[in-house]
């Protein structure tokens, strides 16, 4: 740790020899107490401003200035030394410009490597005689080899991207964005950003992030930790509505039917189709006493707790205390004196229990899907004049379930057993949700998600154009519906921070096929990137697949060989024979182990340095329609940092050849 802490050349940055010994035994101890953070520098910026913050306005106001850092660092006084990145002093580092200053005179960003401060560099912003230049500590950072999990951004989150991290917390936000633009980083970095400004609020309700798949949370899980936020949940759609063990999985019609929001409906439908009317009344007997609840009373009190608007369980748990007081109401008439716990007494009473067992029949939420999916009867009365005859047919089971053991249930099932449980009891809301690859998600699933923040706020990310399910998202004013969160705003990104110019420009021509409203990204990448679409004869692309490997690892930096799910066993077993070894997506890549062999439907949200794309058009046809396959495809094609190998034996899609 201290070797960590000598490493780091001050002199720069500090004023005088006492300046320099305080900010060095400061930060010692800070990195004490970080010890998980030993070598992440603890400061990347400083701000000299020109009045001090709160102050500008008194007459004579000095100057002051800020380092910014990860975290709050102070001297033993007390006295801020480094000062959170989140904190509103720290806001222009990341903001200010030269048509707004911000009372910023000097912005210095400081450039690390290994710990070791290395190079810094200065704007003043208010200098007419300086003109703009790019930053070259930004485009070092961008083109940082990217071996292990994903890093934060936090010393060059952009102004763009800023907006989006600081939004308020009551808000929801949605983001369309290109791949590369930074939707994950700046999702993530919202949440640390919350955290540290309703820290309260947000601990007490909680806070989650939801990704596509169990291996891009595994790629992203540092990233929070890193900025110190430890405790933010992490989970798939699927591990959140995993009520039942799904071991079916569903074609895609009958997928896109039950993902239809007009489940929703259906299964409100089917949750109340157990509640009947009384015919008879109550007859409550107490000591040599009998009192009656007459039938249209009984009736009454039914009929008024279907038309509130409380769950199903709520008033099935209600029912007994609102019979109870009926009977009261006649004891006390009566001229008894009954106590609450006569109330009490009588809601427990068998009589009352096996009337409101008729009239509002408990409802278990797995149970009633089940008979949905496998009783086509019950179906036809629930979907009446909403899913027509054959719409019903399609979601039937093929083989009805003989119970809840055996039942096969899909992961399209599993949400509607989520929507059942939510009509019976409410699901409880989170503060704040992240929703990372939000284009995926069938109406359904917004549903599912949505009634986790529904007294919250949600950070909505996502791309159109890589909307691989056959129910992608097809407008985000649509999707925030579902979600629970009509007209909130949406933003769009469009530098992209990942991928080479001509590697972008290359799968943009997929555009107008796959999303024509979409305009494509930019590259704030200034190094071209290694580019090359190689032909190679038939019968020859697995050779030709490990020795553009073997290239690519001759560069520094991960490497993903990805390929159509089909081809990825018989490239694993080339990959072994030729002694290469190789990981799954989401194992961390180190130095020792840079190559990962990614599946194409895995490889949404990952990057690597180097990519090596094995036959486009068997990536096409491995999904069940063309447009679905074409962004699959702009998916695999947008994962390469610095370098992208294309091979190919088959024809390439049009929009790619020549
Ligand atoms: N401001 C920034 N400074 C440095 N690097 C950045 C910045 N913004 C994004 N990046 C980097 O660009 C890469 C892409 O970011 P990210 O994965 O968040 O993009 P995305 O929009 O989620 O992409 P996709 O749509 O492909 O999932 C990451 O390596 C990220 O660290």
């Amino acid at each position: 740790m201290r070797e960590d802490v000598e490493a780091l050349d001050i002199s720069d940055v500090t004023g005088n020899w006492v300046d320099a010994k305080i900010l060095a035994s400061t930060i010692d101890a800070r990195i004490k107490a970080l010890a998980d953070l030993s070598d992440t520098p603890l400061f990347f910026g400083r701000l000299d401003y020109e009045h001090a913050p709160g102050v500008e306005l008194a007459e004579g106001a000095q100057g002051e200035s800020f380092y910014i850092g990860r975290r709050h660092v102070h001297d033993a006084e007390g006295e801020p030394m480094v000062i959170d990145w989140r904190a509103p002093v720290s806001q222009p580092f990341y903001r200010a410009s030269r048509a707004e200053p911000m009372d910023v005179l000097l912005r210095r960003r400081f450039g690390y490597t290994g710990g070791e401060l290395t190079a810094y560099e200065d704007e003043h912003l208010t200098d007419p005689g300086e003109s703009e230049t790019a930053s070259k500590l930004l485009q070092t950072e961008i083109e940082r080899p990217r071996v292990g999990p994903m890093r934060d951004i936090v010393a060059t989150i952009q102004p763009e991207q800023d907006e989006i991290v600081r939004a308020g917390v009551t808000g929801t936000v949605c983001v369309q964005g290109a791949p590369g633009t930074g939707k994950t980083a700046v999702g993530l970095h919202r949440v640390a950003y919350l955290l540290y400004a309703h820290r309260e609020r947000l601990a007490r309700t909680g806070t989650l992030v939801i990704g596509p798949n169990a291996s891009f949370l595994r790629y992203i899980e540092q990233v929070l930790p890193a900025l110190g936020e430890l405790h933010v949940k992490q989970a798939t759609v699927d591990d959140l509505v995993a009520h039942v063990p799904v071991r079916g999985a569903d074609p895609a019609d009958a997928a896109r039917i039950k993902g239809d929001a007009r489940m929703a409906e259906v299964l409100r439908r089917a949750v109340r189709s157990g509640i009947r009317m009384p015919t008879e009344g109550v007859v409550v007997v107490r000591g040599s006493r009998r009192w009656r609840v007459p039938a249209y009373e009984l009736e009454e009190i039914v009929r008024e707790m279907a038309e509130r608007d409380i769950r199903y369980g709520a008033a099935h748990d209600a029912l007994p205390q609102r019979i109870a007081h009926a009977v009261l109401v006649q004891m006390e008439r009566a001229g008894e004196a009954p106590d609450d716990r006569v109330q009490d007494a009588v809601a427990r009473n068998t009589a009352v229990k096996a009337a409101v067992k008729q009239c509002w029949p408990p409802v278990d939420p797995a149970k009633l899907v089940l008979r949905l999916l496998s009783e086509p009867e019950f179906l036809a009365q629930a979907a009446e004049g909403i899913l027509d005859a054959q719409e019903q047919q399609t979601i039937l089971w093929a083989k009805p379930a003989r119970g809840l053991a055996s039942a096969k249930w899909s992961a399209a099932d599993a949400v509607l057993v989520d929507e059942a449980r939510d009509l019976v009891q409410r699901t409880p809301s989170l503060g704040h949700v992240v929703l990372d690859e939000a284009q995926d998600l069938s109406p359904m699933q917004y549903r599912a998600v949505g009634r986790r923040c529904s007294t919250g706020s949600a950070t909505v990310l996502g791309d159109i154009a890589q909307g691989t399910t056959p129910w992608s998202t097809a407008s985000w004013a649509e999707a925030l519906r579902h979600l629970g969160k009509p007209g909130s705003r949406v933003e769009e990104l469009t530098r992209g921070f990942r991928v080479p110019r001509e590697v972008i420009a290359y799968a943009s021509r997929l555009l107008p096929e796959i999303a024509p409203d979409l305009a494509p990204a930019t590259s704030v990448r200034e190094a071209g990137g290694d580019f090359a679409v190689r032909p190679v004869g038939a019968g020859e692309l697995t050779a030709a697949v490990v020795a553009a490997c073997e290239e690519a690892l001759a560069h520094e930096g991960s490497i993903g060989l990805i390929a159509a799910d089909p081809d990825v066993a018989a490239l694993g077993a080339a990959l072994d024979a030729a002694g290469l070894a190789y990981l799954a997506p989401g194992e961390e890549t180190s130095a020792q182990a840079r190559l990962t062999l990614v599946p194409a439907s895995l490889a949404k949200g990952l990057e690597y340095d180097y990519v090596v794309l094995a036959e486009p058009a068997a990536i096409v046809a491995a999904e069940p329609d063309r447009r679905t396959g074409l962004r699959r495809l702009y998916v695999t094609l947008t994962r390469a940092v610095s370098g992208l190998t294309v091979l190919h034996a088959q024809e390439l899609p049009a929009a790619l050849a020549g």
